[in-house]
């Protein structure tokens, strides 16, 4: 099974520049989790401090019991072999066949006979959908296969969390589902645990289990998915619809003046571009046919039960609707009862910030209703 991994209050500047401050999240074993956020808003500095490239000022993020933010050199450098790290174009060597691409972690880091690395390199690669490539050159193939051939080499080690850093950058939508559902397999294969950072709507409303979105230096939310996709919070319905009506600005974000300016344009008949509605919470991506159940969605089934309570109304009702009636029996829910039993004991989901929830608590979230911070500090604290 995968790692968990426990955020709690990071904080990372870079001069007098905060990009993001207090960020507090766990992300369950072996489960799937999308970061999303505006551009520049720190997703990859985010991913970046989560193995140690970058020192956060504030906080911790420990897995395994080891805080990557404060522990040795030695302690990094062993932890940082649980993560396999798949950047945005792959990151190969362009001189490298893909063969030895791929090896070049085991012959690193590992006492591995030649043919024990073939035996890995060649699995890898199958599994990836690249047998046959092996002697290709990063330079001869598409930008799809060279984001496969960087997924099979940071396979090698055999990761317990997997990190990803757009994977739709430079892809048609085709190849971006193509590359989801290799994600969701390599997931059902391997139970690693995964955190996508992306900006592509479709995958973020099909793959993951859990989301999370980072705005105005915060983590707005984090959470099981039916949170955020059913969410009437401004910044995460426009992001998830991508129009200009919205906080979200030009550059990361407006002002009340240009939002209201912007807000008459648009009441005035001005398309706000996007694709208006989506809404609601779509089917979750499954692994391919023959390949085995996905360990953590059977975990996090009874992760979000106990939590179900802590979850916005909507959230809860999608998230029971989703259930078999065997399993909503196993739960003692079922729509009505859940609804009288919120009513009856007034038990209405607190309202939280990131950060102000026991890490126990997986999801992390504000309540349905949650207000954008004012702004702090633009650009400097
Ligand atoms: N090493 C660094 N030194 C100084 N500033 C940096 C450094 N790395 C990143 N930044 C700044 O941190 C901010 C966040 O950058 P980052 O690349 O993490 O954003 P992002 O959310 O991943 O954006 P995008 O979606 O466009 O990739 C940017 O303003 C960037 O200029």
């Amino acid at each position: 099974m995968g790692a968990e991994v426990v955020i709690e209050g990071l904080t990372k500047s870079f001069g007098k520049q905060t990009i993001w401050r207090d960020v507090t999240l766990t992300l369950p074993p072996g489960e799937v989790s999308v970061l999303l956020g505006p551009s520049g808003t720190g997703k990859s500095v985010f991913l970046k401090s989560m193995i140690g490239l970058l020192k956060p000022e504030r906080g911790s993020c420990v897995i395994n019991g080891v805080d990557i933010v404060t522990c040795s050199e030695h302690k990094l450098y062993d932890t940082r072999k649980m993560f396999g790290v798949l950047f945005q174009d792959g990151a190969l060597f362009g001189s490298m066949n893909l063969y030895d691409n791929v090896a070049f972690p085991l012959r690193e880091h590992t006492k591995k006979s030649e043919s024990e690395i073939k035996r890995i390199v060649l699995e890898k690669l199958e599994m990836t959908g690249l047998s046959g490539a092996e002697k290709k050159l990063p330079g001869e193939i598409s930008g799809g296969m060279r984001k496969r051939a960087g997924l099979a080499r940071a396979l090698v080690l055999d990761p317990e969390i997997i990190l990803v850093d757009e994977p739709d950058s430079g892809l048609d939508p085709v190849r971006t589902t193509y590359i989801s559902q290799l994600f969701i397999d390599v997931n059902a294969q391997i139970d690693a645990t995964f955190l996508i950072v992306t900006h592509n709507i479709n995958l973020a409303r099909t793959v993951p289990d859990n989301i999370g979105m980072l705005f105005r230096k915060e983590l707005v939310m984090f959470g099981p998915r039916e949170v955020l996709l059913t969410s009437e919070e401004p910044v995460v319905k426009q992001f998830l619809n991508g129009t200009m009506d919205g906080p979200i600005g030009m550059s990361e974000e407006k002002d009340s003046a240009q939002m209201a300016a912007e807000r008459a344009m648009f009441e005035a008949g001005h398309h706000a571009g996007g694709v208006e509605d989506v809404s609601g919470v779509p089917a979750q991506m499954q692994p391919t046919p023959g390949l085995p159940e996905r360990q953590g969605v059977r975990r996090r089934k009874d992760r979000v039960m106990r939590i179900l309570h802590t979850l916005p109304a909507e959230a809860r009702e999608t998230i029971i609707a989703s259930l078999t009636p065997e399993e909503q029996r196993h739960y003692g829910v079922g729509p009505a009862r859940q609804t009288a039993r919120i009513n009856n004991r007034g038990d209405v989901p607190p309202r939280h910030h990131s950060g102000q929830l026991p890490t126990d608590q997986v999801a992390q979230l504000p309540g349905a209703q949650w207000q954008a911070p004012p702004n702090r500090g633009q650009g400097s604290t």
